[in-house]
């Protein structure tokens, strides 16, 4: 006998692009170009069980819900969007218990043309992303993150790594000066004084944005102004900051690779001295992780 002990359904890389076109002016635009994953639980559990199809809301409905919503709804404010997506299935089925919306919002930014920003034409900044997640349940769950990822950095100096473990298994040679490079991956998530009450106003008065901002500029700054001890110590620093910005903000997570960049040696060819070549290593990298929050001690 099998049981069936849990399941999750849903549409995944639903894209689209919006523009907003500014009241006074129309060719004054702006565009957001996202990718939407929407998932569902509940009573689906006969559709796996008994081949009973009669629950099952099609991932293809699933997808249109996500597009029409983008249509008449506000999805430049991605937290909020995720929100009303969310609301939107718990309202309409009953049979539905919790919804998890994945937001991935591609980094398209104004350029300057004759040094102003041009109205209408925009460049992708590079692979970052700005990211969110809502859980929300029937019974009252509310679970939100927002954050960075796919941010790409490198410093050529200001970095160091020694005084680690060393054993007989040990062959890095310790350094005050290193390349450091990494993908930002950064998320913060949500005290529960965010609720779907109060999401919109909030969305509304910039939280969200102000606080992804931050949070990016906080990253870039101590990025490049750290002389790094090691990737640990520097995003442990990164997140206390920006547990800082705001007493909404419950906890703050960065995974980081550490992407190798290592010294060609040159001295087979007349003995070549070399201290500026270096080999990217496409793999293995260091994986580093960490959650920061508030001390439960403090007022904050
Ligand atoms: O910042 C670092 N942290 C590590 O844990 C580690 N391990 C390693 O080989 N190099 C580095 N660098």
């Amino acid at each position: 006998m099998s049981v069936l002990v849990d399941s999750i359904y849903g549409k995944d890389n639903v894209k689209f692009l919006k523009i907003k076109r500014d009241p006074s002016n129309p060719k004054i635009q702006d565009v957001i170009e996202v990718t939407v994953k929407v998932l569902l639980k509940g009573a689906f559990d006969v559709s796996y069980t008994k081949a009973d199809n009669s629950p099952i809301v099609p991932t293809d409905t699933v997808k249109n819900t996500i597009l029409i919503k983008a249509r008449t709804e506000d999805p430049f404010l991605v937290e909020n969007f995720a929100n009303i997506l969310a609301s939107h299935f718990l309202a309409k089925y009953d049979h539905i218990s919790s919804v998890d919306v994945d937001i991935i919002q591609l980094r398209w930014s104004k350029y300057l043309v004759n040094d102003k920003f041009h109205d209408h034409s925009f460049i992708k900044d590079g692979d970052e992303k700005r990211i969110c997640h809502l859980f929300r349940s029937r019974v009252g769950d509310f679970k939100l993150t927002s954050g960075i990822k796919d941010l790409t950095l490198l410093k050529s100096t200001g970095s160091m790594f020694y005084g680690y473990n060393k054993c007989d298994y040990t062959t890095l040679k310790p350094t005050n000066d290193r390349i450091l490079s990494t993908d930002v991956d950064a998320s913060w998530v949500w005290s529960n004084q965010i609720t779907s009450s109060n999401i919109s106003d909030l969305s509304n008065n910039g939280l969200f944005d102000k606080t992804y901002a931050s949070a990016r500029k906080i990253t870039l700054d101590l990025f490049a102004t750290q002389n790094s001890p090691s990737v640990q110590a520097t995003m442990y620093d990164m997140a206390s900051e920006i547990l800082k910005t705001s007493s909404k903000i419950k906890s703050v997570t960065y995974t980081l690779p550490n992407k190798h960049y290592f010294l060609m040696d040159f001295s087979w060819f007349n003995n070549l001295k070399n201290d500026e070549v270096f080999y990217p290593s496409p793999h293995p990298n260091g994986l580093i992780n960490c959650t920061v929050t508030r001390d439960p001690k403090s007022k904050l």
